[in-house]
């Protein structure tokens, strides 16, 4: 079976209100797809209509090319955490990963691998009921892990983690997409999926507003920015101007200053050429967040623009 996850054209609404409004994307193997927007974007009702638990008025999801429900033995096709608080209390965790594996064909030792592998050795024979929220979401990656999918969607893995967990999700997320499986991830932060994510699909009231791979966002957002640090401004800031290159204050420090039109490299010759000292010199890497705030704000422009189109 094919590792893609393909979503065409999802039309949804909960009485008045639209929750998704021609949703489209695809998720590729060997890559971890971040799926980002606000609150009430959609991204929980896309991967609800793509594991076959919310029906849409229009469009399709499939996985591998099947409609999930389709799919004989789900786990093994498509690993899902949704809602890491919907577990029996009573039962311990090994006996409600046992009781899934069971339900799949699956074996006691399949159990006890994802029981290591969500590292959950120690509290296996609790009773979930008592967990965090953190070790839910533990138990809810051993049982999304059951069946050894190609597929893995995710629903704000990294809710209750601590900073410890955030590391051990990147890092399991990172060797999940390494084995060549497609894994979607939704978030409603950015920065979770800083180092981790290859692709991401930012989504705004049920629609997608961008689709595209990290690196490429990441360098169209930094631009040519650089950010130079130094005792001297007032005479780097002549130097660099003089070359054509636009100086303006930094935001983090009184030394420093934001230099566009020139590159890092560009910068260190003209400062060392005219004995110009300086302290740091590095071009400018922006962050997810960074990049989000921008792709969203061109979007809400976009919609306060199309609004005023509309009104006339
Ligand atoms: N069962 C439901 N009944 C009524 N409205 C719903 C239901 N589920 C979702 N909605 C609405 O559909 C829209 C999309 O919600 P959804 O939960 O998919 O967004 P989300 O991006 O996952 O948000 P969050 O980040 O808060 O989880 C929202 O306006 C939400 O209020």
């Amino acid at each position: 079976m094919q590792a893609t996850i393909d979503v065409n054209g999802l039309r949804k609404r909960f009485g008045p209100t639209v929750a998704l409004d021609g949703m489209s994307f695809s998720v590729k193997p060997g890559q971890v797809t971040g799926f980002v927007g606000p609150n009430g974007a959609g991204k929980s009702t896309t991967m609800r209509v793509i594991l076959g638990l919310d029906a849409v008025e229009e469009g399709s999801a499939l996985i591998g090319g099947r409609p999930y429900r389709s799919l004989r033995h789900p786990l093994r096709h498509v690993g899902a955490l949704l809602d890491a608080a919907a577990l029996q209390p009573s039962r311990s965790a090994r006996n409600h990963l046992l009781w899934l594996a069971h339900s799949q064909g699956l074996t006691a030792g399949r159990v006890d691998e994802v029981i290591e592998q969500a590292g959950l050795r120690q509290a296996a024979r609790r009773k979930a009921g008592g967990f965090s929220l953190g070790m839910r979401q533990r138990l809810g990656i051993a049982a999304a892990l059951l069946g050894d999918p190609p597929v893995i969607i995710l629903d704000e893995p990294f809710n209750g983690l601590d900073p410890d967990g955030i590391v051990w999700m990147r890092e399991l997320l990172a060797e999940l997409a390494g084995q060549g499986r497609a894994v979607l991830v939704s978030s409603h932060l950015m920065s979770e999926l800083q180092d981790v994510a290859g692709h991401v699909v930012v989504v705004g009231r049920g629609r997608v507003i961008a689709d595209t791979g990290v690196a490429e966002l990441l360098a169209t957002v930094s631009g040519d920015r650089v950010t130079l640090r130094t005792t001297a401004r007032q005479e780097a800031a002549r130097v660099l101007e003089h070359a054509g290159a636009v100086v303006t204050a930094g935001a983090d420090g009184r030394d420093a200053l934001t230099v566009s039109g020139l590159t890092a490299e560009g910068v260190v010759t003209l400062l060392s050429r005219n004995t110009v000292p300086f302290s740091e010199v590095a071009a400018h890497r922006a962050t997810l967040e960074e990049a989000y705030m921008e792709l969203t704000r061109d979007a809400v422009e976009f919609r306060a623009a199309a609004g005023r189109e509309a009104a006339r």
